[in-house]
């Protein structure tokens, strides 16, 4: 026996619980699914704790620059505060009830459990079947993918959820994956006195984005004490008597914890996709500019490969609410996507690498400006790492992409994406008048430097 209804979201992480809240509070009946907490991983796992946890480090790290620029300082990190924060600020111990009010007070509907597809727009959910006759909304999100390092899967390694629930530092902690969530921990973790080993298999750390940012990565975190190996791969592990036993290229290693950050995965294949004709072993569900995939059937966040920021997903819950609800809107675009990694520096970027453009084809133009070397940047003096790379299209005179690394990096990108979201000609920003003397007007130096 099914139970129809207008709507059906599986899964309410921050794109599904905003569409789910806003299609009931447009009057329609709607089921949300959920078989962890109502939120997603953003609120209590990822974006959230983690930038608590990097907050806190970060004044750490200001304090011990007092000797160059204030005079004395003496830092005592202590770091259950910053557990307890997490625990009781931005998580509420892990409990989602506001979260659930939140949606059922507009007039969802909230279903705990696991869905899996069972129909063209039907899902079951522990023994119970709804069939959506207006949309069959899927925003499942993603999970940790563990790569098959023999004798991985038997030990207790950590992945985001276990680091960001941590009640003291360990000691030491080996962090696989030099990406966003692996470097703003490991930088988090040794700001507070842990000893800590990266370990990335590319040749350069946050591989994704321009190899500068990477470089200037390793370099501030080896002065900062960690250990960073690039290019490089754990051939197994051991996990005895309290210790996590690394196989280098280079020998042994031991630490106490071991954090798994090599990226992350939908399993398409139980969310039960081929019911919907759709392939189950593809890596995510591929949307059209209204966030379709199939008639009557949306997808939305990181499982659409588009980007897995919070940002994206709710960008692409507005666009599919609004089709859903039938009102007429512009396709979702993705030529600016703006992203920050939230280490010091934080490394901004917006649309694409130099890397990125040149595989497109495009005839493209640079313009590199470090921070260091600016007004700005001067004062600055410690902590001041960064620097302004633009990538400009020579045809059609307009920056395709930036990177903004520096103390304030993510808070530069926000002009340098007005720029590349908009198209606007080069010639024209190089009139535009930039206050001094702040970190953005490093920009102005990088138009200047466009070869
Ligand atoms: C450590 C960390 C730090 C991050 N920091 C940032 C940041 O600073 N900025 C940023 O923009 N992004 C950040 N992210 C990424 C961000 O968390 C995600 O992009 C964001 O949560 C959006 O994901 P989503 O909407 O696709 O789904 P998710 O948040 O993953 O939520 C999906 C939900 O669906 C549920 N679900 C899955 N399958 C089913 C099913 N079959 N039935 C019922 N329910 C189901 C899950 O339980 C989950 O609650 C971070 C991620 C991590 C891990
Ligand atoms: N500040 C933010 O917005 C933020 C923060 C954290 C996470 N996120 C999102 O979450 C996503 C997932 O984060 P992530 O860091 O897990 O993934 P990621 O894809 O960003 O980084 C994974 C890293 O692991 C490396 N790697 C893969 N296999 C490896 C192996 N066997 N050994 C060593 N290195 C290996 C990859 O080369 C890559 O550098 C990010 O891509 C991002 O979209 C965003």
């Amino acid at each position: 026996m099914t139970e129809t209804v207008d709507a059906v979201v599986v899964g309410l992480g921050p794109g599904g619980e905003t569409l789910a809240g806003e299609l009931a509070e447009a009057g329609l009946e709607v089921v949300g699914v959920e078989s962890h907490l109502v939120g997603g991983e953003c609120p209590y796992y990822g974006c959230i704790p983690s930038k608590m946890l990097i907050r806190a480090a970060d004044s750490l790290a200001e304090a011990r620059r007092v000797p160059r620029l204030a005079g004395t300082s003496t830092v005592s990190p202590d770091f259950p505060q910053v557990a307890e924060r997490i625990r009781t600020e931005a998580t509420t111990d892990w409990d989602d009830e506001a979260a659930a009010r939140r949606f059922t007070d507009k007039g969802g509907r909230l279903v705990r459990g696991r869905a899996r597809i069972s129909g063209p727009r039907s899902v079951h959910v522990d023994g119970q079947e709804f069939t959506a006759k207006r949309a069959l909304v899927l925003n499942p999100g993603t999970e940790p993918a563990v790569p098959p390092v023999p004798g991985l899967a038997d030990t207790p390694y950590w992945t985001n959820r276990e680091a960001l629930r941590a009640v003291r530092a360990p000691r030491s902690l080996a962090v696989l994956g030099g990406g966003a969530i692996g470097l703003e921990l490991a930088q988090g973790y040794a700001r507070f006195g842990t000893e800590v080993l990266v370990v990335e298999a590319a040749e350069t750390l946050l591989p994704a984005e321009e190899p500068a940012a990477g470089r200037l990565l390793a370099e501030v975190l080896r002065e900062e004490g960690l250990t960073v190996r690039t290019g490089a791969s754990l051939r197994g592990v051991r996990h005895q008597d309290g210790a996590f036993t690394l196989e280098l290229d280079e020998g042994a290693h031991t630490v106490e914890r071991l954090l798994v950050s090599t990226g992350r995965r939908t399993d398409l294949r139980a969310l039960g996709v081929a019911e919907l004709g759709l392939d189950p072993d593809a890596r995510g569900l591929e949307p059209d500019g209204q966030l379709r995939i199939a008639p009557g059937v949306w997808a939305i966040g990181d499982v659409t490969g588009k980007g897995a920021f919070t940002h994206i997903s709710t960008y692409q819950a507005a666009i599919a609410t609004r089709a859903i609800l039938g009102q007429p809107g512009p396709d979702a675009e993705y030529h600016a996507v703006p992203r920050v990694t939230f280490t010091d520096p934080e490394v901004g970027a917006v649309g694409l690498t130099e890397a990125q453009a040149r595989d497109r084809g495009m005839s493209v133009r640079t313009g590199m400006a470090e921070l260091p070397e600016s007004p700005r940047g001067w004062i600055h003096g410690a902590g001041n790492a960064g620097f302004v790379k633009l990538v400009a299209d020579r045809d059609t005179d307009t920056l395709v992409g930036a990177t903004s690394a520096g103390p304030s990096g993510g808070e530069m990108l926000s002009g340098l994406t007005v720029a590349v979201h908009a198209g606007t000609p080069i010639s024209r920003l190089r009139r535009m008048i930039l206050a001094y003397p702040t970190f953005h007007r490093v920009m102005e130096t990088a138009l200047d430097q466009l070869d």
